[in-house]
C-alpha cells in the first residue's frame, strides 16, 4: 500500500520482535561452546607464533602463521606450512580426520586417568576462521598418525625399526638432539618448536589445563596485547608502570591473566612441562606469582582509577560543600521565605511560623483565578521587587546558583562511587594481606614506638630492637615495593575521598536541619541522607526555576501591572488561593459535599474532584493525573468527534471512515495512520512493523525521576537539539547493566542489525536486540529504559502530539573496529502523500552503559549530532552546528527523532548502549 524508499528506514525493529528470554531454544542454540575445531585453530595460531609473540608471520612467505601441525603430503614436504592453507582438498585432510579419531580415543582414556587435566587431539581446523571438518564417524583407513613437526622444514623419511637396524650402519648409533645446534635450526628452520635438549620429539598428545573456552579467550586477550618476556617479567617485578600499558591494555590482561583457581591447577601439574600445551607452559611462571598476576594488574588499574576519580570527583565534592554552605548563609533565601511566609498566613488566614518547603514547587501552580498566566510566584517576585528590587536579583545570584549546583550533582551517585572506589581497595588490601600476612601490620609492632622493651641481663633494649628490625624487612617486606607503593597510596586515596564525602555529608545534613526540612531532619543514616538531599536540593531548584521564570515574565522592572494589581488587591489575591491541595483542605473544612467550583487551575472542577478522589486524597499524584489528562484531552475531543464505532481486524482496533479504515490506538483513545481499505464488501489490511509499534506503545509511567531536570530537557528539545542527561545511570547501574549487554552479546542475542543501505556503503555495523520492557531480565538494562519511559511522563514537550512509550527498547552494540552507524535520522521524512514519515518516532533516548573508555576522542564512537540540517539532507552538509557526544557511561541523552540528523562515529572499543523511541501517532502523519 504505501511505497517507501528502503534507504530511509534506520533502526528496523524486526516484525517478529522477540524478547530475550523468551526464546530459550534458540539461546541454547546458539550459546554451544565454540566448536573445538574453532578453538584449536586458535591454539595452533599461538604455538605457531613461537615464544612470547602471540602471532607469526610464516618466515618464507610472510603470511600469518596458522595451523602449524597440518600433516602435509609428501608433494609438500619442503614447502612452507602457510602457503598450503589455501585449500583443504590435500590428502592431509583425509589424514587428519584419521588422526583426530585416534587423538580423541587417547584423550578420552587420558581424561579417565586424571580428571582435572584435559589431553586433546592437536589442532585440526584450518586456521583462519573456516569452519573445521565434521568429526569423523568411522575410524579412517588413511596412514596412521606422524609427531608433529616441530620444525617449518622437515626431511620425508621413512624411519627404520629398530630390528631391522642389526648389522647396519645405524647399528649402535642414538639420534636424540643432543648434540644438535637447536638455535641454528631455529633460526634457519623456523622456531615453531621449543625443544630443549634431552627433549624427546613432539608428542602426539599435549597437555591442557585450560578449557577450551578460556584458551581461546585467552589467546584472543593475547594477541591483542602479547604476553611477551619482558610483561612476564615486569608482573614478576612489579615494574608495571614503566610497560607505558595503557588503560585499556590493563583491563584486557586482567581478564586473560590466570585466575588464582588457575594459577593453582596450573601449579598442580606435575607431569612433563613440554606436554604441556604452549599456553599453559607460558603461563606458568605467571602461576607462581603471589598476590597473583590478575590481583597486581587490579591494583595498578585501581591505583590509576582512583587518581582518575580522585581528580574527577574531589571537584564536584568540593563544590556541593560550598553549594550547601552558600544556601545556608543566603540572607536572601531567608528574606524571601519571610515574604513568602507572610503572604501564604494572609491568604491561608493562618498564623504560622514556618512551613515546610515541600511545598516550594507547588507555588507556581497556585494559578490567579482572575488572570491565568499568573501564579503565586509572581505575586511573590512583584511583593519583594516592590520593597526592594535588589532582594530580587540577590535571591537569584545566592539561591538559584547553588542549588542547580547541588540538584545536578547528587550525593548518592557520587557517594556510590566512591564506595565503589574504596571496596576495591578494600579488596587489593585484603589480597595483599593474604599473600603477605604481615602487609598492615604497621612497623611499630616490629620495632616498638620508643618504649623500652622487655630486656635481660644480657640482652639490651637495642638488640632487641634491631632483631625486631630485622623481622619486619623480611616479612612485612616481603612485599615488593612498588607493590606496597601502590597500595598505600591507593588506600590513601581512598580515605580521601571518603572524608570529603563525609563533610559533603555533614553539611548536607545540616542545610536540611537548617531549612527545617522535615524529610531530612528524621535522616540519620548516610544512604537517607544522600536521597534526601537530593530531593531536597531537587525541590530548590525547581523552586528557583520558577521563580527566575516569573521574574522574566514580570519584566525586567519587575512592575508587572497585572502582579502588581494582584498584590494590591488582597480579595484577588486571596482569589489565587486555588489548588488542588487547598480544595482537599477545604473539602475537609466545608464538609463531603463542597466543591471547589471557584479555584481553578486550568482543570475543570468535577475532574479536580474525582481526580482527588481516585489518588485518595493524595494532590500530587491527582495533579499529576489531571496533567496526562490536559495533554491527551484535545486530542481525545477531537478524536471523539470523528468516532463512529470501532472494528476489530485481525486483533486490530479500527474505525472505518467512509471506505478507508483507521487504526484506533485503545490505550490513548487516539487514531493512528489508515491502514486499510473496505471496497465492494471486501476489507484490506496492512499493518507493518512501524504500525505496531505505534499499536502497542502506552503511555509513559511515572513516577519521574527526581534528578531529571524536564524543564531543561524540554528547552533543548524545543530548540530541536540534544538534551545531555550526565548521571543518568550511577557506576554500579553502568557496571551491572554493561555485565548484562556482554552476556547478552557472549549469548548471541544481539545479532546484526538490519543491514539498511545507503547507496553501496553498509549503513550500520552494529549488533542489535529487542527488549521488551515489561520483562524482567535483563534487569538492569530494563530498569534503566524504564527509568527513562518515567522521565519522559514530565516532558511538556511534544512533536505534535502525546508521546507513547513503546513496548520493546534496543540494546545495541558496537564491538570495536570501526564500527558505526552513517549519518541518518530516526525518523526520515518521505515525501509521500499516503505517509509523510516513515515510522511514528518522535523523541529518541539513548542511555550509554560503558562503564570504562570513551574518555579521549581517540576512542571513538561519539553520536555526532548534524544540528539545524534541513530535512532533504542525508549528510549534514546544511547543518549550521555540529555536536559530538562521547557514549560515556551513565550519560543519556534524548533529542527529536525526525529532525536530529545524527550519526555513530566510527568506534574502536567495544560500545554498548540501550534506545527508547517515543512514538506518537502525529509524528508519522503530520
Ligand atoms: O548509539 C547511539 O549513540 C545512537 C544510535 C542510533 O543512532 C540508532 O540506533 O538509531
Ligand atoms: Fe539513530
Amino acid at each position: 500500500m504505501q511505497v517507501f524508499d528502503a534507504s530511509l528506514l534506520n533502526s528496523r525493529r524486526p516484525s517478529q520482535t522477540r524478547s530475550y528470554f523468551s526464546v530459550p531454544e534458540k539461546l541454547k542454540l546458539e550459546s554451544r561452546p565454540a566448536s573445538r575445531g574453532q578453538s584449536r585453530g586458535l591454539a595452533a595460531r599461538w604455538r605457531a607464533a613461537g615464544a612470547g609473540a602471540a602471532f607469526g608471520r610464516c618466515p618464507c612467505c610472510g603470511a600469518e602463521a596458522s595451523a602449524s601441525t597440518r600433516v602435509p603430503s609428501s608433494a609438500e614436504s619442503a614447502t612452507c606450512a602457510s602457503a598450503n592453507d589455501a585449500g583443504d582438498t590435500s590428502a592431509g585432510a583425509g589424514v587428519r580426520r584419521s588422526l583426530a579419531k585416534e587423538f580423541e580415543e587417547v584423550s578420552e582414556k587420558k581424561e579417565e586417568e586424571a580428571p582435572k587435566v584435559e589431553v586433546k587431539a592437536p589442532a585440526k581446523g584450518k586456521g583462519k576462521g573456516s569452519p573445521p571438518p565434521p568429526p569423523p564417524r568411522e575410524r579412517s583407513k588413511a596412514p596412521s598418525a606422524r609427531p608433529r613437526r616441530p620444525y617449518a622444514r622437515w626431511i620425508e623419511w621413512r624411519a627404520l625399526a629398530p630390528e631391522k637396524l642389526q648389522h647396519t650402519v645405524f647399528e649402535g648409533l642414538t639420534g636424540g638432539p643432543d648434540f644438535v645446534d637447536l638455535n641454528s635450526l631455529a633460526a634457519h628452520f623456523g622456531a615453531s618448536a621449543r625443544l630443549t635438549p634431552g627433549q624427546p620429539p613432539a608428542q602426539a598428545q599435549e597437555v591442557e589445563i585450560l578449557s577450551q573456552r578460556r584458551a581461546q579467550n585467552m589467546l584472543i586477550a593475547f594477541r591483542r596485547q602479547p604476553l611477551s618476556r619482558e610483561l612476564v617479567a615486569a608482573l614478576e617485578s612489579f615494574d608495571l608502570e614503566h610497560l607505558q600499558l595503557s588503560t585499556d591494555a590493563l583491563e584486557l590482561l586482567c581478564g586473560a591473566m590466570p585466575t588464582a583457581e588457575e594459577s593453582k591447577q596450573l601449579l598442580a601439574y606435575r607431569g612433563d612441562i613440554c606436554k604441556l600445551r604452549r599456553l599453559e607452559q607460558e603461563l606458568l611462571p605467571l602461576a607462581k606469582l603471589s598476590p597473583c598476576a590478575r590481583q597486581r594488574l587490579k591494583l595498578l588499574l585501581l591505583h590509576r582509577r582512583l587518581r582518575e576519580a580522585k581528580e574527577e570527583l574531589a571537584a564536584p565534592l568540593a563544590d556541593l560543600l560550598a553549594a550547601y554552605r552558600q544556601l545556608t548563609q543566603s540572607r536572601a533565601f531567608r528574606h524571601v521565605l519571610l515574604h513568602l511566609l507572610r503572604l501564604g498566613n494572609a491568604l491561608n488566614g493562618d498564623i504560622a511560623s514556618g512551613f515546610s518547603l515541600e511545598c516550594l514547587p507547588r507555588l507556581a501552580l497556585c494559578k490567579s483565578t482572575a488572570a491565568p498566566k499568573l501564579c503565586l510566584l509572581h505575586l511573590l517576585v512583584a511583593q519583594l521587587a516592590a520593597e526592594d528590587p535588589a532582594s530580587v536579583s540577590g535571591f537569584l545570584a545566592e539561591v538559584a546558583q547553588p542549588a542547580k549546583l547541588a540538584a545536578s550533582l547528587p550525593l548518592g551517585a557520587l557517594a556510590q562511587e566512591v564506595g565503589l572506589l574504596a571496596q576495591e581497595a578494600l579488596g587489593a588490601k585484603q589480597c595483599l594481606r593474604e599473600a603477605f600476612p604481615a602487609f598492615d601490620l604497621p612497623k611499630e609492632f616490629f620495632i616498638g614506638d620508643g618504649e623500652e622493651s622487655p630486656c635481660t641481663e644480657h640482652v639490651t633494649p637495642g638488640d632487641v630492637r634491631q632483631v625486631l628490625r630485622e623481622v619486619y624487612t623480611r616479612v612485612a617486606k616481603q612485599a615488593p615495593l612498588p607493590l606496597r607503593r601502590l597500595a598505600e597510596s591507593a588506600f590513601q586515596d581512598t580515605a580521601e575521598l571518603q572524608a570529603r564525602l563525609a563533610d559533603a555529608r555533614d553539611e548536607a545534613a545540616a542545610a536540611m536541619a537548617f531549612f527545617a526540612y522535615e524529610n531530612g531532619a528524621a535522616a540519620s543514616q548516610n544512604p537517607l541522607i544522600d536521597a534526601k538531599s537530593t530531593e531536597f536540593f531537587q525541590i530548590l531548584k525547581c523552586f528557583t526555576e520558577a521563580f527566575e521564570q516569573c521574574v522574566r515574565t514580570s519584566g525586567s522592572s519587575h512592575e508587572s501591572c497585572e502582579a502588581q494589581d494582584l498584590w494590591k488587591s488582597p480579595s484577588l489575591a486571596r482569589q489565587c488561593h486555588g489548588g488542588i491541595a487547598q480544595s482537599a483542605e477545604m473539602e475537609q473544612e466545608n464538609g463531603p459535599g463542597w466543591r471547589p467550583a471557584e479555584l481553578d487551575l486550568g482543570f475543570r472542577t468535577q475532574d479536580v474532584a474525582s481526580a482527588l478522589a481516585e489518588a485518595q486524597g493524595d494532590e500530587d499524584e491527582a495533579l499529576a493525573a489531571l496533567k496526562r489528562k490536559m495533554v491527551s484531552q484535545p486530542a481525545a475531543e477531537e478524536e471523539k468527534k470523528r468516532r463512529k464505532g470501532d472494528l476489530e481486524v485481525e486483533g486490530y482496533s479500527c474505525r472505518a471512515q467512509g471506505s478507508k479504515l483507521i487504526l484506533h490506538l485503545p490505550q490513548v483513545d487516539m487514531l493512528g495512520p489508515v491502514v486499510g481499505e473496505l471496497r465492494n464488501g471486501s476489507l484490506s489490511l496492512e499493518v507493518d512493523e512501524w504500525v505496531q509499534e505505534l499499536y502497542h506503545a502506552s503511555v509513559p509511567r511515572e513516577p519521574c525521576p527526581v534528578h531529571f531536570d524536564a524543564a531543561g530537557a524540554d528547552k533543548a528539545l524545543a530548540e530541536q537539539r540534544p538534551w545531555l542527561w550526565e548521571n543518568f545511570a550511577n557506576a554500579r547501574e553502568v557496571a551491572e547493566a554493561h555485565g548484562e549487554m556482554e552476556e547478552l552479546l557472549r549469548q548471541k542475542v544481539l545479532t546484526t542489525a538490519n543491514s539498511d543501505t545507503t547507496g553501496t556503503q553498509k549503513a550500520r555495523s552494529d549488533k542489535v536486540a529487542f527488549l521488551e520492557l515489561a520483562d524482567e531480565k535483563p534487569a538492569v538494562c530494563l530498569e534503566l529504559l524504564r527509568r527513562v519511559e518515567a522521565a519522559v511522563s514530565a516532558l511538556s514537550w511534544s512533536d505534535g502530539g502525546p508521546l507513547l512509550c513503546p513496548k520493546f527498547g534496543m540494546a545495541a552494540v558496537y564491538d570495536g573496529g570501526g564500527s558505526y552507524y552513517a549519518a541518518h535520522r530516526d525518523n526520515e521524512h518521505t515525501g509521500h502523500a499516503e505517509r509523510q514519515w516513515v515510522n511514528f518516532r518522535s523523541l529518541t533516548a539513548v542511555i550509554y552503559v560503558n562503564p570504562s573508555g570513551f574518555e579521549s576522542a581517540e576512542d571513538g564512537g561519539q553520536l555526532r549530532c548534524h544540528l539545524g540540517a534541513e530535512l532533504k539532507d542525508l549528510t549534514g552538509a546544511t547543518a549550521s552546528k555540529v555536536q559530538d557526544i562521547s557514549p560515556r557511561g551513565g550519560r543519556a541523552v534524548l533529542f527529536p527523532s525526525r529532525s536530529v540528523l545524527h550519526e555513530v562515529l566510527p568506534s574502536f572499543r567495544r560500545r554498548f548502549a540501550l534506545s527508547l523511541w517515543f512514538v506518537s501517532p502525529r509524528a508519522g502523519q503530520d
